[in-house]
């Protein structure tokens, strides 16, 4: 006898033993046929369901018999003549309030029936259940229930009510009704104020190395997960628990909101394909599971799950670590295509748990209360046969509060883990986040090779990771025993979170980790996300109520390998950066337009003002720059450019002729943009001035304090988002992309007039009349500073426009104009490829310092867009006639 059927007929006869007891692997739970699965899975179109008829059933049976007796040697017999069951779905008005009432009875009825076909086969009690159960069809009901789910209307057809199988569900398998309690927000804010706190996603992507990422909820680099929002979008039984200790979120990636949807808002975006760990985000998360590496937390306003109203748009909770991931099945919305065969896409949860070092969470205003612990595995592993380790978290939390006195749980700076600590398999520090800024100490992983062996040691200790399995307190201790789940006087005894139970269709050991019973989460397992219940192991329907066990949400200590690299508040920028450290190779560096988190209040901020790090909520400056730090051009690199090295596409009809204006001995390049108009291009004209004018310009910026970053005025990014780069205008406002200060020419400082003297000069020069500009923009890039694509197509804005050059070389482009694509739709999949859709660029040239540019003619706004990449610190004067 195979093992197998050994281990049967032993559980058989414990079933004699126990009277009426099952043991759930005694128990022969063969799945429904195919079409009842996909019937009870989600809603479809009546005419689709394709309800067994007598001689499917017979079919099913037959096959089904056929495989039983293979598999129990001969167990059951024919009963399918016994049957009489009802093949018509009923498509009915509202019901009464009797409705309840008939379905328990016709429940009982079903269970009967179950009872008396169960050794026959209990699958074909299920469709006698079920159609005892008179499936209900109702328009409007369909319709209400999608739209609840935020589905479309096309969803909004006439299907079985997935209510009405939840509560069959529940009736068959016993299940009392627990309805989620949403957390209400009745928590009083928190007392102390979070270590980081931001009011746009810009400041936070600014100011915190580890969270970079405007799309995604999930900031990452090279597989390894720094910083993980919790925002809106919530997915199913995502939770907080434990004050915050515990807290399951969803992976990443492959949502969208349907497209098909009325509204755009307030409904939550859905799965549009499976979660896999081909998807990075999944893969990222999952190696931060197996590798032990944590992950910051940040909560946004739009987080459901948090238990108080944030007075702010986000809040860094602290560091966390992956405790436990799962996959889950998600039912697919209407007008997404499914998978094949299967209605229902993959869902990855993932478990955060708090880091213990950090002491207790910032927000919890009562240190006393006791928080039962769960071991961790290596616990388990040190003493398996122990009981679990009771562990007075209130004690614990007692001394760190004692050693951290109050201070805000920021963490200090532990040194930088090394190359060889990631490639320790046993200890693994994760290494800093990417870091372009040379301030914070913590610096990147920037060293590709360290990058590749980390990769490659990801890679290979990944096996070992899945040898090792997912462990989890109890895993090991109840692995060598063969638990039982038992029926006994109708009620389910299920064992407790450590006993596991093993699948009886792919008889993997699987935690339990929902109350309403054993639910098998693999998903290559054909009893996927399917509950046991007396008649067999039905799907689980959209709207089901599944509620975690008690002790699987219990928080776990941190085990050793947790190791936090950094603390959550980025070290404040250098004091007096010197704006000309050459040596660093960044002039008016990068690190001087990051943002930057406020001591004083944690204000997690952009770096708005040219001449000091200042903070919005509180007016605290910091690292204010003086005339020592400017820079002189004699330290700027200045490549010779030939005629300013243009390159025109072929097939953009450009021509280009030189120019030579003998009055100030200077060469002029022209080009000539069909039907749109000319772009005038004089190289050095006037350098030497240009040098003082370079240094005035940053002397008034600092004097003034005349330069800022301003809000962008069209973004697809919520919330308030500024331009990069510092501006300020003079004389008649000119807005147009930009929300920039705007002041009259009286107040403008020298340097400004000069510039515009200059700008007016030349372009009379060219022209032959005299332009009389009436606004001036001045622009100022820190490295790595630009202006994306844009026009200057400002409402009233006269043919000409022209600027002058200062400081380090600029490449200027030019392309035709694109539709604007819709951003909004493919906004969650993080699938979006600009570079797709745009057209190649037809012109660009090399911008050196003084030269003059001139756009001539109002189509070229109006069928080209231009951007100015420069290659350093530098400074642009923009004239314009605005208002004609
Ligand atoms: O930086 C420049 O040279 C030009 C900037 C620009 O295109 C603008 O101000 O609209
Ligand atoms: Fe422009």
């Amino acid at each position: 006898m195979s093992k197998s059927l050994q281990a049967r007929s032993k559980n058989a006869g414990a079933a004699k033993k126990n009277g009426n007891k099952r043991t759930y692997s005694g128990w022969y739970c063969k799945p429904a046929p195919p079409n009842i699965l996909s019937m009870l899975r989600f809603d479809h179109l009546p005419e689709n369901l394709k309800l067994p008829t007598q001689s499917t059933i017979e079919e099913g049976y037959k096959r089904s018999s056929a495989a039983v007796n293979h598999d129990t040697g001969g167990r059951q017999s024919s009963g399918v003549s016994k049957l009489k069951t009802r093949r018509k779905i009923d498509v009915l008005n509202d019901r009464d309030s009797k409705e309840d009432v008939e379905l328990r009875q016709s429940a009982s009825e079903a269970k009967r029936i179950a009872n008396q076909h169960e050794k026959v086969s209990p699958h074909l009690a299920i469709v006698d259940a079920i159609q005892k159960e008179r499936l209900v069809v109702k328009r409007d009901d369909i319709t209400r229930q999608s739209r609840a789910q935020g589905l479309s209307n096309r969803s909004a057809h006439q299907g079985i009510r997935s209510s009405r199988f939840c509560k069959v569900l529940r009736i068959l398998g016993e299940i009392p009704f627990e309805p989620r309690v949403r957390p209400q927000k009745k928590l009083p804010t928190p007392q102390k104020r979070p270590p980081i706190w931001a009011e746009t996603r810009q400041e936070l992507c600014e100011a915190l190395p580890y969270y970079r990422s405007f799309q995604s909820g999930i900031y990452m680099h090279k597989k390894i997960a720094f910083g993980y929002l919790l925002e809106a979008f919530p997915a199913p039984r995502d939770i907080w628990a434990y004050q915050g200790r515990v807290i399951i979120s969803h992976g990443g990636g492959q949502c969208i909101k349907n497209p098909n949807s009325e509204s755009q808002t307030n409904i939550p975006a859905t799965l549009q394909a499976d979660q896999s760990r081909n998807d990075s985000r999944v893969d990222t998360l999952l190696l931060a599971h197996e590798k032990k590496i944590p992950i910051i937390l940040i909560a946004g306003k739009g987080y459901d799950e948090l238990p108080w109203n944030l007075d702010c748009a986000y809040v860094v909770l602290g560091w966390y670590w992956i405790s436990f991931t799962w996959v889950e099945a998600e039912p697919c919305a209407s007008g997404i295509k499914p998978p094949d065969c299967r209605d229902y896409f993959h869902r990855y949860k993932i478990r955060f748990d708090w880091v213990e070092s950090q002491g207790i969470p910032w927000w919890i205003n009562d240190p006393i209360t006791p928080i039962p612990m769960e071991p961790t595995p290596r616990d388990e592993e040190r003493s398996p046969l122990s009981p679990l380790s009771t562990y007075s978290y209130a004690v614990k939390e007692h001394q760190i509060a004692k050693d951290n006195q109050d201070r805000v749980p920021h963490l200090s700076h532990s040194p930088r883990s090394t190359v060889k600590d990631l490639l320790n398999p046993t200890v693994t520090a994760p290494p800093s986040p990417p870091d372009s800024s040379s301030s914070f100490k913590h610096e990147p992983c920037k060293n590709t090779a360290d990058i590749q062996k980390w990769d490659n040691s990801m890679t290979s200790s990944n096996d070992s990771a899945h040898q090792r399995g997912n462990i989890w307190p109890g895993e090991i201790e109840l692995s060598t025993q063969d638990p039982m789940l038992s029926f006994s006087d109708n009620s389910l005894q299920r064992p407790n979170f450590h006993s596991s139970f093993s699948c009886s269709a792919c008889h993997r050991r699987m935690f339990l980790i929902y109350k309403e019973g054993l639910i098998c989460l693999r998903p290559d397992c054909k009893a996927f996300f399917m509950i046991v219940t007396r008649v067999g192991i039905l799907p689980i329907p959209p709207g089901f109520h599944l509620t975690y066990e008690d002790d699987f949400l219990k928080p776990v200590s941190t085990p050793p390998q947790v190791i936090l690299p950094y603390g959550v508040i980025p070290l404040e920028p250098a004091q007096r950066v010197p704006e000309a450290d050459i040596a660093e190779g960044e002039v008016g560096g990068r690190t001087l337009w990051k943002g930057w988190v406020c001591r004083q209040c944690g204000r997690a901020n952009c770096r708005y003002r040219w001449e000091v790090w200042e903070c919005k909520n509180c007016g605290n400056l910091l690292a204010p720059i003086d005339y020592h730090s400017l820079v002189p051009k004699k330290v700027l690199p200045c490549i010779d450019t030939f005629l300013g090295n243009s390159k025109i596409h072929p097939s953009s009809g450009i021509t280009s002729t030189i120019k030579w204006i003998a009055e100030i001995g200077c060469v002029c390049m022209v080009y000539d943009l069909p039907s749109a108009g000319k772009v005038y291009h004089l190289l050095q004209p006037h350098s030497p001035t240009c040098d003082g004018l370079l240094e005035d310009y940053q002397k008034a910026a600092i004097e003034g304090g005349w330069f800022q970053r301003r809000p962008l005025k069209a973004t697809t990014v919520k919330g308030q988002f500024l331009a990069q780069h510092f501006a300020v205008n003079f004389g008649a406002a000119y807005k147009y992309q930009v929300d920039t200060l705007s002041f009259p020419f009286e107040k403008a400082p020298k340097c400004v007039l000069i510039s515009l003297a200059m700008i007016t000069h030349h372009v009379k020069l060219i022209f032959g009349e005299e332009i009389k500009f009436n606004e001036i923009l001045n622009v100022m890039y820190r490295e790595g500073q630009k202006m994306s694509w844009h026009d200057d197509g400002e409402k009233g804005l006269g043919p000409i426009v022209s600027s002058l050059s200062l400081g380090n070389q600029a490449i200027m482009s030019f392309r035709p104009k694109i539709q604007r694509i819709q951003l909004n739709k493919s906004f969650y999949t993080g699938s979006i490829n600009e570079n797709k859709n745009t057209p190649p660029i037809s012109l660009s040239f090399t911008l050196s310092h003084g030269d003059i540019m001139i756009m001539q003619g109002r189509d070229i706004q109006k069928k080209y867009d231009h951007k100015v990449v420069p290659t350093g610190f530098r400074i642009a004067s923009t004239a314009r006639v605005i208002g004609v």
